[in-house]
């Protein structure tokens, strides 16, 4: 039996890619809406409920619109968009969160994707509050460079049109209301009293981030060196196939300098730790489009169906 399943938003840039990774799995059977019919809800409704499993890769008003028009108790789903990352109901798609989070996923029928931002910083300050190195009251600096894909359609049409060739050629800081969408459910999900004060940038360059946490070590709860976190980090995500705890920084940066996209394409986070007498850096490499989105989405698809959980994914 192939299970059967359908991307409602299978033309944008998280649906594409997901999309493509999915289609020459022999154990999945894609169902297909024509692209002229993807907001008929009557079309979709029928696509929805005929499908084992559906990914949401829509606008956060379209996702709920999509949820509602789930008219059975059997289709699972996973939602690419914001719409549920802080709504109970829903599990967060972070399987190397902690040790439960994994069966958590597999048997929910309602998971959400983490954003890219917060995927990076959660799995960085996760095992670090876990282990009471940093406390749930502290306020956290984050600052990350994603690639433009990040922002769907529209900000890739903006950075490759030709006539913007040479506009937009610097790193960009945007977000600078300082509210970023995803300050939500990084609060929530690591139980924090503030959310981090969070700024994003976007670099010209397609797919790709750096997640970069600030700590001081004078606000830790612990007195704690680089070795001793790198230690804990190994120890947290031991059995984690897709996360890679980096001991050797210099061999990891190019003649001191560190790339954004060298994860591209790949499934993986990358976590190093840069330190100084009196501050501590942590910066997670993931690509945006990979465990950023899509790659986490077939992830978790994976273990809510019972396959292999690395099936179609590069660690
Ligand atoms: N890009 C990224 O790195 C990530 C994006 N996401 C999330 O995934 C979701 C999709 O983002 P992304 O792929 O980047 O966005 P895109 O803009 O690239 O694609 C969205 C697609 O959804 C279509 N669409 C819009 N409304 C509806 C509807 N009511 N029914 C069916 N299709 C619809 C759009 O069509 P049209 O253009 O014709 O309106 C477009 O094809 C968003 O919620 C985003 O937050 C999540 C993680 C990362
Ligand atoms: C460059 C850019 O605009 N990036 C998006 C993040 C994309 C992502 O992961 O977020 P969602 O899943 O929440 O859409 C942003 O910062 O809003």
């Amino acid at each position: 039996m192939k299970y059967k399943i359908f991307v409602d938003g299978q033309f944008g840039t998280t649906g594409l890619k997901i999309h493509e990774m999915l289609k020459d799995r022999k154990e999945l059977e894609i169902l297909t809406i024509n692209e002229e019919d993807k907001k008929d809800l009557e079309i979709k409704k029928k696509f929805l409920n005929e499908a084992d499993l559906v990914f949401l890769c829509l606008p956060d008003e379209a996702s709920k619109e999509s949820v509602k028009l789930i008219t059975n108790n059997t289709t699972k789903v996973i939602d690419a968009s914001t719409a549920h990352r802080t709504n109970p109901d829903w599990t967060y798609g972070i399987a190397e969160l902690n040790p439960t989070q994994r069966e958590k996923i597999k048997n929910s029928t309602r998971v959400c994707v983490p954003g890219c931002h917060a995927s990076g910083f959660i799995m960085a300050m996760k095992p670090l509050i876990e282990n009471n190195i940093v406390s749930k009251k502290q306020k956290i600096v984050c600052h990350s460079i994603t690639g433009y894909s990040g922002g769907g359609k529209g900000l890739i049409d903006i950075y490759e049109a030709p006539e913007n060739k040479d506009k937009y050629r610097s790193q960009r800081p945007y977000a600078l209301a300082l509210s970023h969408k995803h300050l939500p459910e990084m609060k929530y999900i690591l139980g924090l009293e503030s959310a981090p004060f969070f700024t994003p940038s976007v670099g010209n360059f397609a797919q790709g981030m750096l997640v970069m946490s600030y700590l001081i070590k004078d606000e830790l709860e612990k007195n704690i060196s680089k070795k001793e976190v790198l230690s804990l980090y190994k120890n947290y995500y031991k059995n984690e196939e897709f996360v890679k705890i980096i001991e050797d920084d210099i061999d990891y940066l190019d003649e001191g300098f560190l790339d954004a996209m060298k994860c591209n394409n790949t499934n993986r986070i990358e976590i190093s730790v840069y330190e100084s007498d009196d501050y501590m850096l942590v910066i997670s490499r993931l690509d945006n489009l990979g465990k950023g989105a899509s790659g986490a989405a077939v992830q978790n698809m994976n273990i809510m169906l019972g396959l292999e959980e690395k099936a179609g994914l590069k660690s």
